[in-house]
């Protein structure tokens, strides 16, 4: 497996590279400087990545002759607010940031979300560079447009879809990440597997315990971006097949917004998300018996949870989740739309979900297993 890999995210004018694995950001420099006309950057940067790994990033700035004005911003859902919003675009302004100047996202999605959807807004759209420090930004948040915050009504509900110009997924930032995280983005890459490529499942079960060291995540990082930017690029803005990529989502989101403020992660709720998919899948009968038991299986191994009860920032309650489910981007005629499964690698997109049956499949999950 080589140790740096560049995947192209082809949207006509708008096409980047995701440029992927040990050493992109010092190899990215020349790119940079070429992104960066008046020698001027607005890093929006995690407080944590940042201290970990800020010499190496102001080093890769200098060579690019590129001067930082940094902007440190506490990582973790709570980024992703009104307030955050004001306060990044705010400074932004304050620094009379010009259009092709970018806007650089160093850290994990909720920054890159954060700092995208300033990117999106400031002056209708900057410049907009993404540096993912996390697993999960570098295999899936940081690919494809997708920016926003969460409001009181649930996950992702205010936001634009506004490209990067240039991604720079260098697996060294993943050094200093905690166990957690890492398994939290390790579910996006099965993710991809469960869409649309079986043989990409199969080679993280065969990974095993192996599959989050970094020797065989560079080809994992490659190959799930790869799988997303052929999505967006042949649907950027969710009228279809994009939707796919939300496998998981729709149950994971409203875990999300009904969990504890900052007890779960993103990853872990998609797992479990994931795992009630297939259930739910077997459950009307779409996808083969035992699906879901062998994901599940892969997942726990990954220390991820994988199903609702083992799920941190709970109890949850059927009713109310499904209400949550209600406010989902993907709804259509006021049904629930869900992305279910016809075996593993084959996801799809089903609208209309039966409410009640969903409820009552919500309420097993929850109480009687
Ligand atoms: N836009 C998209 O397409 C898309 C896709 C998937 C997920 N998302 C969003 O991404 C968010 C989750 O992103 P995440 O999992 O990266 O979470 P995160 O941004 O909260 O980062 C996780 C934690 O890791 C810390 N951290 C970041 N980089 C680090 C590093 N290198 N070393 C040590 N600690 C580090 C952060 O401070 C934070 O505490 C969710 O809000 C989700 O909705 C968006
Ligand atoms: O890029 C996409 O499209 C995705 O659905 C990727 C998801 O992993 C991601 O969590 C995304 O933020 C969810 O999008 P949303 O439209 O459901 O908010
Ligand atoms: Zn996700």
């Amino acid at each position: 497996m080589s140790a740096r890999q560049t995947v192209r995210v082809e949207l006509g004018a708008r096409s980047y590279d995701v440029m992927v694995g040990e050493g992109a950001l010092e190899s990215a420099a020349l790119h940079l400087a070429g992104l960066c006309p008046n020698g001027r950057a607005f890093l929006i940067a995690d407080r944590i990545a940042l201290a970990h790994h800020r010499d190496r990033l102001m080093a890769t700035l200098e060579a690019a002759q590129v001067r930082p004005e940094i902007i440190e911003i506490e990582g973790g859902e709570g980024a992703k607010n009104w307030t955050r919003l004001q306060q990044v675009t705010e400074a932004l302004l304050e620094h009379n940031i010009e259009r092709n100047e970018p806007v650089i996202a160093f850290g994990g999605g909720t920054i890159g979300d954060l700092a995208g959807f300033a990117a999106a807004i400031v002056k209708r759209g900057t410049r907009f560079i993404q540096i993912p420090t996390t697993l999960l930004a570098q295999v899936d948040s940081s690919v494809g447009g997708k920016t926003g915050i969460n409001t009181a009504q649930g996950k992702n509900l205010a936001g634009a879809f506004h490209q990067p110009a240039l991604v720079i997924a260098d697996t060294g930032f993943l050094l200093s990440l905690p166990r957690r995280e890492l398994a939290a983005g390790y579910a996006e890459i099965v993710k991809a597997g469960l869409i649309g490529d079986h043989a990409l499942y199969e080679r993280l079960e065969e990974a095993g315990s192996q599959a989050l060291s970094l020797p065989y995540l560079t080809g994992f990082i490659a190959a799930s971006v790869q799988f997303k930017a052929d999505i967006v690029a042949e649907d950027e803005r969710e009228a279809g097949r994009r939707a796919l990529l939300n496998l998981g989502h729709t149950f994971g989101h409203a875990f999300e917004a009904e969990a504890v403020p900052g007890t779960l992660v993103h990853g872990e709720a998609v797992a479990a998300g994931m795992v009630l998919a297939l259930r739910y899948s077997e459950r009307i009968g779409t996808a083969p018996e035992g699906s879901a038991a062998r994901v599940a299986r892969h997942l726990r191994e990954a220390g991820l949870p994988t199903g609702p009860r083992a799920l941190p920032g709970g109890p949850y309650s059927a009713e109310r989740l499904v209400e949550r489910m209600d406010g989902d981007k993907k709804n259509s005629g006021g049904a629930i739309t869900l992305i279910l499964s016809r075996g593993l690698g084959e996801a799809y997109i089903r609208p209309g979900a039966d409410r009640d049956d969903l409820t009552a499949f919500l309420r097993e999950e929850l109480h009687d297993r």
